[in-house]
Parts: C-alpha cells; sequence; structure tokens
C-alpha cells in the first residue's frame, strides 16, 4: 500500500506526540481503518538545525526558522505532505509555496509552574532560581517578583524537567499545554495566570502546514477548529506588529466567549520594569468570521504597543 499522505515530525517526544495526535486525526478524516494509519499516514522523522544546536546565541541569531526549515525544505521537495508544528515555533511569514492549512483545537495555553519544594510561584522564597529559557516568561516573572535569579533553561521538556530534579533550580516554567500532550500534566504545581503570564502568540496551539496546492484538501477541513484559527490569527497580527520572535519579550492571546473575540497583547523589557499592554475586541464572531478581520485587530494592537513602547522598544 503506497501512502496517502506522509508527515514530517521533528524527533523530540513533544513533536512526536503531537504528530501521533495528528496522524491519527489525519487517518480519520481520510477514513483510513485504525489498523492502517501507520502504513497510509506514515510518520517521517526529520532532524531539525535547531534540534542539534543547543547553543542559545547560535538559536538567537537563526531565531525560530532553525525549527522548521529542514521540514519544510521537505514539504516542497515532496518527500513529504504535511508538517505538524507547535504554533508558537512558527514565523510569522510561511516560505514561498507553503501555507498553514489548518489550526486544530487548542490546549491549555497556560504557563505552568513546576517545582519541587513550593506549591505556587508565590510562595518562592526571595531570590529563588527559576529557569526558564524564554525573554517573555523572565520578563513576567520579574515584573511580579524583581529579586528572582532567572538561569536559563534550554533543552527538550524532559531534559528540564531532569535539571529541576537534580536541584539546578527551585522552579521551572513550562507551557501547560506541551506537559499535557507529554502526558506529564500531574508536574504541573500551579496553572499561571493568562494576566501576570499572558502567553506567547500561539501557546498551546498546532499549526497544520502544506504545500500551497493542497492546503484546501477535504481533510484539513476537517481538522481545522475555526475559533481556535480565529484566536490565533489575531495573536499572529500582534506578533507581526511586534516583530515577536524567541528574542523579544512579546505576548498574545485571544480568547472567544459567547461571539466576543478579546485579544491582549503586550511586550514587556527584559527586566519586567517596563509593560505596554492593549486589549481589544471583535463582537459577533462566529466560525465565518475571516481570519483576517481578527488578524486586522492584531495588527492595529501590536502597532499601538509598538508605537508607545517608541524609542525604549527592546532590541536584543
Ligand atoms: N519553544 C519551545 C516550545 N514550543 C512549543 C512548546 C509547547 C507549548 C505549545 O504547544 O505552545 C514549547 C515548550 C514550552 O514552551 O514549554
Amino acid at each position: 500500500m503506497t501512502p496517502l499522505l506522509r508527515i514530517g515530525t521533528r524527533r523530540s517526544k513533544l513533536a512526536l506526540a503531537q504528530s501521533g495526535m495528528m496522524q491519527r486525526a489525519i487517518g480519520r478524516a481520510l477514513g483510513v481503518a485504525e489498523a492502517d494509519i501507520e502504513t497510509l499516514v506514515p510518520l517521517v522523522e526529520i532532524v531539525t538545525t535547531g534540534d542539534r544546536i543547543q547553543d542559545r546565541r547560535l538559536l538567537e541569531v537563526g531565531g525560530k526558522a532553525l525549527f522548521t526549515k529542514e521540514i519544510e525544505e521537505a514539504l516542497l521537495d515532496g518527500r513529504v505532505d504535511v508538517a505538524v508544528h507547535s504554533m508558537k515555533d512558527v514565523p510569522a511569514e510561511q516560505p514561498e509555496g507553503l501555507a498553514i492549512a489548518a489550526v486544530p483545537e487548542r490546549e491549555d495555553p497556560r504557563d505552568g509552574f513546576i517545582s519541587e519544594h513550593f506549591a505556587t510561584f508565590a510562595d518562592l522564597p526571595h531570590g529563588a532560581r527559576l529557569g526558564t529559557a524564554s525573554l517573555r516568561r523572565q520578563a513576567q516573572a520579574l515584573a511580579l517578583r524583581p529579586d528572582l535569579k532567572i538561569e536559563m533553561l534550554r533543552g527538550n521538556v524532559d531534559t528540564r524537567l531532569k535539571r529541576l530534579k537534580d536541584g539546578d533550580f527551585d522552579a521551572i516554567l513550562l507551557a501547560c499545554s506541551g506537559l499535557n500532550r507529554l502526558g506529564f500534566s500531574e508536574v504541573i504545581r500551579e496553572r499561571l495566570s493568562l494576566d501576570a503570564f499572558l502567553p506567547a502568540p500561539g501557546q498551546g496551539a498546532l499549526a497544520i502546514q502544506t504545500r500551497e496546492g493542497d492546503a484546501e484538501a477535504a481533510w484539513t477541513h476537517a481538522l481545522n477548529h475555526d475559533l481556535t484559527a480565529l484566536a490565533v490569527a489575531a495573536e499572529r497580527g500582534a506578533m507581526t506588529a511586534l516583530e515577536g520572535s524567541c528574542r523579544t519579550a512579546v505576548g498574545a492571546h485571544a480568547m472567544i466567549e459567547g461571539g466576543v473575540l478579546r485579544l491582549t497583547t503586550e511586550m514587556l523589557s527584559p527586566d519586567g520594569s517596563a509593560r505596554w499592554r492593549r486589549v481589544g475586541e471583535i463582537s459577533d464572531v462566529s466560525t465565518t468570521t475571516a481570519l483576517d478581520h481578527a488578524r486586522s485587530l492584531g495588527l492595529r494592537l501590536g502597532g499601538e504597543v509598538h508605537a508607545e513602547a517608541g524609542d525604549q522598544k527592546i532590541d536584543l
């Protein structure tokens, strides 16, 4: 049996968990019998530059694309037909010839607090060591607790949890979504508030990427969750206006309740002492609201934050 669709995936446990979930969803959408999914919708593992490089300075030069480049090349070559990414890791612009064909329903978008000895973020003692590689989490943590010592924490989720266990940190912060998908939810001591720890644009959501010509295939519609796609479009609009990347402290989160989409976006100085935030809404949203409508709100609010931060704009 020749495969119907090949799914390109990174080899990390999280990437494999996410791709595996989508493999089953795509198999079902294509009407493939459960027993044939592995054969007809196979996973193809691809090592990306980002996986090879552990040096943060090099990652800063290369940015997000380091985690997606090789997979995108495989898509363009036709070696694979679909890629599953964490939306958070997808750059603002799609490469020529590729498209985000679907955005499945979002997992918990919140950041999780993980610690051996402390039950909540507020319980951390003066000067406690907090591990994170995210400039956004660093800035948001310092905004609440300038006394904390932020320490670099890189690597896959299991590496990070092991370093916490080894006593390298008093606590670490990780996305709840990744932990939930890995089956590690029990390590989360506290789910941090969306207000204090405004998530990264797209956090908790996945991006299903295809060649442009395949983006309208019937199975992509089956995987798409319209309201998540709309919320994420707003968040990524803000990200675009704020030139958000791994290098800047940018948060954006949109929630849809009772037909109202409410977007919050912010930028912070790395030490958390300055914070520029905007909130805006679109009313009467439904599953048929145009993504561009949501994106425009993001671009506008992000632009306002950007303008207000002005000269003080953080350039690292
Ligand atoms: N940059 C790392 C990254 N990219 C996506 C996730 C998982 C969270 C998600 O699904 O958004 C993580 C780990 C983390 O932030 O804890």
